[in-house]
């Protein structure tokens, strides 16, 4: 597609959740429909694991199928009523073969969807005396990239761990990719220490905005969300930030400034291709 604008506006919505799903959904409904009314974004982002709690034990009880789910239903629904798009967080998903999946929709001003992103690289951590978490207990990796255009404008799609693999970023960047979208869930541990230093790596290294949408922070939650959500942009600079709690972050990104970087410190053309290369394997 080829295109059409330049600017683009952009709401995150920092949200905060609970154990009950149909008001984490409604919740989102809501500021939704006042983001709509208040901003008119072209594309809305949620939260990674916006409509349960963040939690090896709860992804079950909480998947649904996609796209004829709860979730799914309200997502595809607003989409086409507002006409935006949405890029709607993630979910726990039941897939094929009972496997539960950490996963992206991504709707269009039809209410269509448009893509499905699975997370690729589950989170598997263990850091003494701060957190560990085993995604893999209960959820199966995805293993496709996924890649949206919006007005002409090629965006990547990653959730959350995704983005310390820079190898995914990269291959987004190869693929001519302008922005990386990643809903995302740091925690108090991780989140003071990486939030905004990959943010600021995965926009320096490929030259392209950094988006991620994290809930907003509960204290009393089981997992708590380090929140700040974030616009980088492709100088690297943080464009904007989410402070820690229930926030609607409202960003106009200008995609002129990818080209800008990319013309003045040319390093796409200048690596060593006869050296090494990042390449995606045929699966
Ligand atoms: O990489 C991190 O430190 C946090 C990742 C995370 O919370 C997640 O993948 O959900």
């Amino acid at each position: 597609m080829s295109k059409t604008s330049n600017i683009m506006r952009l709401a995150l919505l920092q949200l905060k959740g609970s154990k009950d799903k149909v008001a984490n959904v409604q919740n989102a409904v809501s500021k939704i429909e006042a983001a709509v009314k208040e901003h008119k974004p072209r594309l809305i982002t949620l939260p990674e694991c916006f409509n349960a709690p963040y939690g090896t034990k709860y992804f079950r009880e909480y998947s649904e199928t996609i796209p004829d789910g709860y979730t799914s239903l309200q997502l595809s629904n607003l989409a086409k009523k507002h006409q935006v798009y949405i890029v709607g967080g993630t979910i726990p998903e039941l897939g094929e073969n009972d496997a539960i999946y950490n996963t992206c929709t991504v709707w269009s001003p039809t209410g269509d969807l448009v893509a499905k992103h699975r997370k690729m690289h589950l989170f598997d951590i263990d850091v003494k005396g701060g957190i560990r978490f085993k995604e893999s207990e209960t959820l199966s990796a995805g293993n496709d990239f996924t890649i949206i255009d919006v007005d002409g404008h090629k965006i990547g799609i990653g959730i959350c761990y995704d983005i310390r693999f820079e190898e995914m970023a990269r291959l987004y960047r190869n693929a001519g990719c302008e922005m990386i979208i990643y809903p995302a869930a740091f925690n108090m541990t991780t989140g003071p220490l990486h939030w905004e230093l990959l943010q600021r790596s995965r926009a320096n290294d490929n030259q392209l905005f950094v988006v991620t949408t994290s809930p907003a922070r509960d204290t009393s939650a089981e997992y708590v969300a380090y929140g700040h959500s974030m616009v980088v942009n492709p100088w690297a600079k943080v464009q904007q930030s989410a402070s820690e709690g229930e926030e609607t972050l409202v960003a106009d990104i200008d995609f002129s400034e990818v080209e800008q970087v990319r013309q003045q410190i040319p390093v796409f053309g200048q690596r060593r291709l006869d050296l090494y290369a990042t390449e995606k394997k045929s699966t």
